[in-house]
Order: C-alpha cells, then sequence, then structure tokens
C-alpha cells in the first residue's frame, strides 16, 4: 500500500488487520489513537471505483444525515489523491450472515429481537426520505451489545421528488431484489426495501433464501413467480407476515407504517417498533466538547462552533467517538497521554 496514501490517516489511527473485503472496498480494523477506541475504515481505490465513485459520494452523503441506534456512525472522511477512506463504527460481531450462517437458522423470538431493529432502522431511513436499496444480511452487523448496525448505503436513493416518485436503476443483490426492480419496470424505492425485508425475515427464520438459483434468468423467475416453501418449523403468524412482506404486486404489500404495529412484532413486547432515533442528528453533547476543550484547547464556546461546523475531519470523529463512548457506558475522554 502507498505509505503516503496513509499518511493523514495513520496520523489518528494505528491501523490493523483486514477485517472484510467487499466489491470495490476493503475494510481495516482500526484504533483511534486518542481513545483507544476501535474502528472500521473502509479503504476504496479510485482508479478501482471507476464509474462507481459516484456511489461513495452518495453513500457518504446519506451517512452524514443519519444518525440511528441501529444504523452505523460515519466518524470521519479522509480523501486522497488516490483513495478514500471511510472511518466508520467497529461492529465485532461481524456479519448477521455469519451469525445465521453458524446457528443454522434462529429461532422466532431471536429473530422477532433482531427483526424489529431492522424494521426500526428502517423506518428511520424511510422517515429521512432514503430508499437503501441493498437489504441483506451482509449489510446489518452486529455490535458490542448483540445489537443491529445498518452499513452499506451505497446504493440507496434519495429521490428529489420524495419517496413515492419512481427509480429506474436495477441494483441490489439479486436474491434479495423485488420482482418490480428486476422486471427493469419504474419502481418506488421504499416498496423495494420492504420486499427484501420479507427475504431478510425468511432468512433468519428459514437460514436460507426463499428464492434461489445459481442460473440468475431462473432465480428472477422464480421471484417474478412469487411461491416460495414454507418449512414446517414456522408458526402460523410468521407464515402470516412472510406472505404480507413477499407480495409479487408492490401495492399489496405490507407498508413500513403497518410494519411498524404488526401482531407478530409487537408480540411478547407489548409495544410498537420504535421509528425515532435516539439521537437528534449533529447534536451536540456538553461533556463531549468540554472533552475536546481540555484536550485541543481554546474555550467551550469555540469548541461548539468548531463542531458544528460538522467537517467528518478528526474533530468529528474525536467527537462522535466521546459520543459512542458516553452511550456505552463508557467514561468520554481522551488520552491523557497520546
Ligand atoms: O466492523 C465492521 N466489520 C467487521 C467487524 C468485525 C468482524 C468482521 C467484520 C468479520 N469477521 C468477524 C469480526 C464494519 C463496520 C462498518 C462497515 F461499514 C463495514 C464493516
Amino acid at each position: 500500500m502507498g505509505l503516503e496514501e496513509y499518511e493523514e490517516l495513520l496520523k489518528d489511527y494505528d491501523v490493523w488487520e483486514t477485517i472484510g473485503t467487499g466489491g470495490f472496498a476493503k475494510v481495516k480494523l482500526a484504533q483511534h489513537k486518542l481513545t483507544g477506541e476501535k474502528v472500521a475504515v473502509k479503504i476504496m481505490e479510485k482508479e478501482e471505483l471507476g464509474e462507481d465513485l459516484p456511489r461513495v459520494q452518495t453513500e457518504i452523503a446519506a451517512m452524514m444525515n443519519l444518525s440511528h441506534q441501529h444504523v452505523c456512525t460515519l466518524y470521519q472522511v479522509i480523501e486522497t489523491p488516490k483513495r478514500i477512506f471511510m472511518v466508520l463504527e467497529y461492529c465485532p460481531g461481524g456479519e448477521l450472515f455469519d451469525y445465521i450462517v453458524s446457528k443454522d437458522r434462529l429461532e422466532e423470538c431471536e429473530a422477532r429481537v433482531f427483526f424489529r431493529q431492522i424494521v426500526s432502522a428502517v423506518a428511520y431511513v424511510h422517515g429521512q426520505g432514503f430508499a437503501h436499496r441493498d437489504l441483506k444480511p451482509e449489510n446489518l452487523l452486529i455490535d458490542e451489545n448483540h445489537n443491529l448496525k445498518l452499513i452499506d448505503f451505497g446504493l440507496c436513493a434519495k429521490p428529489k421528488g420524495g419517496l413515492e416518485c419512481r427509480l429506474q436503476t436495477c441494483c441490489g443483490s439479486p436474491a434479495y431484489a423485488a420482482p418490480e426492480l428486476i422486471r427493469g419496470k419504474a419502481y418506488i424505492g421504499s416498496e423495494a426495501d420492504l420486499w427484501s425485508m420479507g427475504v431478510l425475515l425468511y432468512a433468519l427464520l428459514c437460514g436460507f433464501l426463499p428464492f434461489d438459483d445459481e442460473n440468475v434468468m431462473v432465480l428472477y423467475r422464480k421471484i417474478q413467480r412469487g411461491k416460495y416453501e414454507l418449512p414446517s418449523w414456522l408458526s402460523s403468524s410468521s407464515i402470516q407476515l412472510l406472505n404480507q412482506l413477499l407480495q409479487v404486486e408492490p401495492k399489496q404489500r405490507i407498508s413500513i407504517k403497518e410494519l411498524l404495529v404488526h401482531p407478530w412484532l409487537t408480540q411478547e413486547y407489548g409495544c410498537d417498533v420504535e421509528c425515532h432515533s435516539r439521537f437528534t442528528l449533529h447534536h451536540l453533547d456538553h461533556q463531549c466538547i468540554a472533552e475536546l476543550t481540555t484536550w485541543f484547547g481554546g474555550n467551550h464556546k469555540t469548541m461548539w462552533c468548531l463542531v458544528s461546523e460538522w467537517k467528518y475531519d478528526h474533530l468529528t470523529a474525536c467527537y462522535l467517538i466521546l459520543v459512542a463512548m458516553k452511550a456505552s457506558g463508557r467514561p468520554p475522554c481522551l488520552l491523557s497521554s497520546p
């Protein structure tokens, strides 16, 4: 790796092993020097990105405007002549995909805990006017408290005319793609997300996919047909919810609003799914601002204004990491000595 390209990153982070390799990005584990906190650094080579470069801008713009307990936090963006580095919240539990594989399939009660978190994240993202368009277990990570965090907003869309307006780009992963999306017709992103959530719930409860085939054209036909197996272990309420999500006709499909109060989700909880964020976007926490002021100097007011610029530079990262430490019950403090 061209060391000079990593200079800016290595100033503030110790970089460890690669923990993920995706299409055009690799993810390395790193440690923030001033707090000791672990982070995930998504590294993208601009040449390799080619026409995918706008996806990165889309992802960064989206994540700068999303702050939710089940959406992965973006801490900092570093751009060099050849690379883009995104410093993100580290999720030690890894991908939900691997977790399902390790357990074969999840019991209904555990699937409900996770699915409530997914519905909460998607309802919030839709509420902010975005459709994710690539919902799948690989894009849901497990954090240190065994809670889910949604990642990869590279394909998300924020239609100008709001979520009701139709999208054209056929994207996402085939097995999770809605029938209307693969038919190539204009579709509504949020409705396509609800289909993907149906495939996700099926994967959680069954441990395999409702529509699968190594031949992508056969796979597409199965999706359009919308018929899938119902293993004997599925409860009737699970079957009913899957049926409401995996409706080939988007207008017949359950909406995110109905999902928030669906009996399968509220069963054993006695309360609706929380769609609001526990954090106000760009909320400023006095204690964390004070800690930054102590370290970087200046006065509280100046630091307050500096952080309010949200440049997603190292100062933004220090602030957001302190907030995350506080939310995890760790004292939000910067190391006394570097
Ligand atoms: O934390 C991440 N990945 C991660 C973390 C831990 C482990 C893995 C991935 C996979 N092997 C098990 C351990 C991560 C965080 C944000 C992101 F955008 C992409 C990946």
